[in-house]
């Protein structure tokens, strides 16, 4: 297997002193690999995901980025370390275009040729370039989570981190999303995502985790958690995801 880029390691983790909601989780992502976090509503899969981003207190465990540790690093820092983060929510400006989201998350890192990494951007996501002076509040949902997954690319992460992309999107927006994800990965990106759709992120993730009560239940290849009955029974709705070739 390929090095891993991203390592947490049994991470214990709470809003509050004393009351841990993850308890000993621990994920790693390499280069070019999705790793999507499952799990039962409340398991802390948001948590866990916004602890490593360092903006939820962690009170044991480690981070570290291609043997870096970063676990210390406050969250407003992680970008300039090559970690970005999609918040679920409130991740655009609504009131200011798609081209001024873009300009003012090129400003996190100075150095940057943000004009050059906008256009980039805008070859990988058409749909973004062609509306590039509509404010963003105007967009649909599907087109605000690219815009926010852009607004994270623009500083060139080695890892990106997403809570619940596809929270909200109709069953064809979700498939755009993940679709674009997918093409993200294969520019060498590093992908943990948290989702509730389970099915859908199966399908594009290489790997697996399933939280449950603030640690791993249950972790591997996305295929061989997505085909495992008892997997499939407590978590993903019952049924077996469709294959081709499976057996019905
Ligand atoms: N800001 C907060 N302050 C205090 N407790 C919180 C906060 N956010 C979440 N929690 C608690 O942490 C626990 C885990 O929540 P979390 O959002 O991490 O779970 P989740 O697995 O992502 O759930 P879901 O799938 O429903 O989004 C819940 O009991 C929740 O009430």
């Amino acid at each position: 297997m390929t090095e891993p880029l991203l390592v947490a390691d049994r991470i214990v983790a709470g809003y509050e002193p004393g009351l841990a909601i993850v308890k000993e989780a621990s994920v790693s992502v390499a280069g070019g690999e999705i790793v999507v976090v499952l799990g039962p509503n409340g398991a802390g899969k948001s948590t866990f995901i916004k602890a490593i981003a360092g903006l939820v207190p962690k009170f044991s465990g480690s981070v570290t980025l291609a043997g870096r540790p970063i676990g210390d690093t406050p969250a407003h820092r992680m970008v300039a370390q090559g970690l970005a983060f999609v918040p679920q929510t409130e991740n655009v400006f609504a009131l200011m275009t798609i081209d001024d989201n873009l300009k003012l998350a090129g400003g996190a890192l100075p150095g940057i040729d943000v004009r050059g990494r906008i256009d980039e951007l805008y070859a990988f996501f058409p749909d973004l370039a062609r509306q590039r002076r509509l404010l963003a509040g105007r967009l649909s949902g599907g087109q605000r989570q690219m815009l926010a997954v852009a607004r994270a690319l623009i500083v060139s992460p080695a890892v990106l981190m997403l809570d619940e992309p596809s929270a909200g999107l109709s069953p064809k927006l979700v498939e755009m999303v993940f679709e674009q994800l997918a093409a993200i990965r294969r520019t060498g990106v590093a992908i943990l995502l948290v989702e509730q759709n389970a099915r859908a992120a199966l399908s594009i993730a290489d790997r697996a985790l399933i939280l449950v009560e603030g640690h791993n239940a249950h972790e591997g290849p996305a295929a061989t958690l997505a085909d495992d009955p008892v997997v499939a029974a407590l978590y993903l709705g019952g049924n077996r995801a469709a294959r081709p070739g499976a057996t019905p």
